[in-house]
């Protein structure tokens, strides 16, 4: 990336920042719901007070000599920050760890009666089966007697915006607020579906890959997304990347997959078509699902291992849902707003999109007259308020 100025990453270490009322707030406020959502016992309620001393006040700990994935971890920096303040290593790096050691204290790895059980099952489920969700799936019906070309238009707009559905987001008093605000539906700071679509013809065959976000109402517009572009012929295969464990509270599992597929084929109308071609799909092979170890790294994707690079080099297009994803595809840096989206992502081995609302500092991509215009009329909380979202692609 020679063109590319360097800019500083993000860490967690400055009073007032967003990142540090992540790690002051949010994490503490995540660790209270958990607590308060399962009849955990004592050794967890106990394992849960040590995190909550640690991720405030102490250092981040080593894992336990035992821990199934120490090694990877290692590989990942923990020899190097172990020891120091979770506010002042990379703030991505921070916030992995949490997500990790939070499972841990639940007893979410150990063999025994809670290994596999998502501490954030019970508010992902609340939110497939709530109103909103079945209101968002009637709205199918009125969509099935337009052209598939504003059909698949109005399904991308689903995905995007979908991806307000973010429970961690939602912990924040800053996030409750935006959501509150965002209504009628506000405006994208960039929008490349032009591209976006130039690169899903309907006559192409290929494979599409898609990084997903959050479960539920997001992963749920995803999906029919997915199913629209397989149904008529914008792609042959797709893959759905999800997390290998649960992670940043909603983003969604293998199990959160079939939670929605079967939402889908249990519902009324239009919805259930989707569900069943989604079903066939999974059933036949065009649609496969991929856990990759490295969808809950605390490092950015120019770090990604050969695998995954020569997976998403052979895709006809990886879309990035979410902001998180955003700030792992680009950098998590302070980079100035209008640094080329194509110069940060200059590392990814094939064609590439992002589908974001805009929950954090990292930002690239916009014009200068965008970047003044938000500032002068929102100050900084444009960046950070889930009010404002962008299609970005680099070919
Ligand atoms: O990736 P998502 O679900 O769109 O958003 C993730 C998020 O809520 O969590 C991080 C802070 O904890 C930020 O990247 C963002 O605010």
């Amino acid at each position: 990336m020679p063109s590319t100025p360097s800019a500083p990453v993000l860490l967690g270490n400055e009073p007032g920042s967003f990142p540090h009322s992540v790690l002051a707030e949010r994490h503490p406020a995540v660790i209270r719901q958990v607590r308060e959502a399962f009849p955990y016992g004592p050794e967890q309620h106990r394992a849960l007070d040590a995190l909550l001393d640690s991720c405030t006040k102490g250092v981040i700990e080593e894992l336990p000599a035992d821990a199934h994935d120490r090694d990877r971890w290692q590989a990942w920096g923990l020899g190097q920050y172990a020891g120091r303040s979770w506010f002042d290593v990379p703030w991505l790096w921070s916030e992995s760890y949490f997500y990790r050691r939070l499972l841990e204290a639940v007893g979410y790895f150990a063999p025994g009666p809670w290994q596999g059980i998502d501490p954030f099952r019970p508010f992902k489920l609340a939110e497939l089966d709530s109103p909103e969700t079945d209101e968002e799936l009637a709205a199918l019906d009125a969509l099935e007697s337009e052209p598939p070309p504003r059909r698949a238009a109005a399904l991308l707009h689903g995905s995007l915006w979908g991806n307000r559905a973010d429970l961690g987001f939602r912990l924040s008093a800053a996030g409750a607020q935006a959501a509150r605000a965002t209504q009628p539906a506000p405006g994208l700071v960039a929008d490349d579906s032009e591209t976006l679509w130039s690169l899903l013809p309907p006559s192409r065959a290929g494979t599409l890959c898609l990084v997903a976000d959050n479960a539920g109402r997001e992963l749920v517009p995803d999906l029919l997304l997915v199913a629209h572009l397989l149904a008529h012929g914008s792609a042959e295969r797709a893959v759905l990347h999800v997390k290998p464990y649960p992670y940043y509270v909603s983003d969604a599992t293998t199990a959160d997959v079939v939670d929605a597929v079967r939402r889908l084929t249990a519902a009324p109308g239009a919805a259930a078509g989707y569900g069943r071609r989604l079903w066939s799909a999974l059933t036949d092979g065009r649609l496969t699902v991929r856990a990759h170890p490295f969808s809950c790294s605390p490092l950015p994707y120019a770090a990604m291992p050969g695998d995954l690079r020569e997976e998403f080099g052979a895709a006809t297009l990886t879309v990035f849902k979410g902001d998180l994803n955003y700030r792992r595809l680009v950098g998590d840096h302070l980079w100035p707003p209008t640094t080329p989206f194509a110069d940060v992502t200059d590392h990814f081995p094939g064609p590439v999109a992002a589908l974001r609302t805009l929950k954090s500092d990292v930002i690239t991509g916009l014009d200068a007259s965008t970047e003044a215009a938000l500032d002068a009329t929102e100050g900084g909380h444009w960046r950070v308020g889930g009010v404002h979202a962008l299609i970005q692609v680099r070919p």
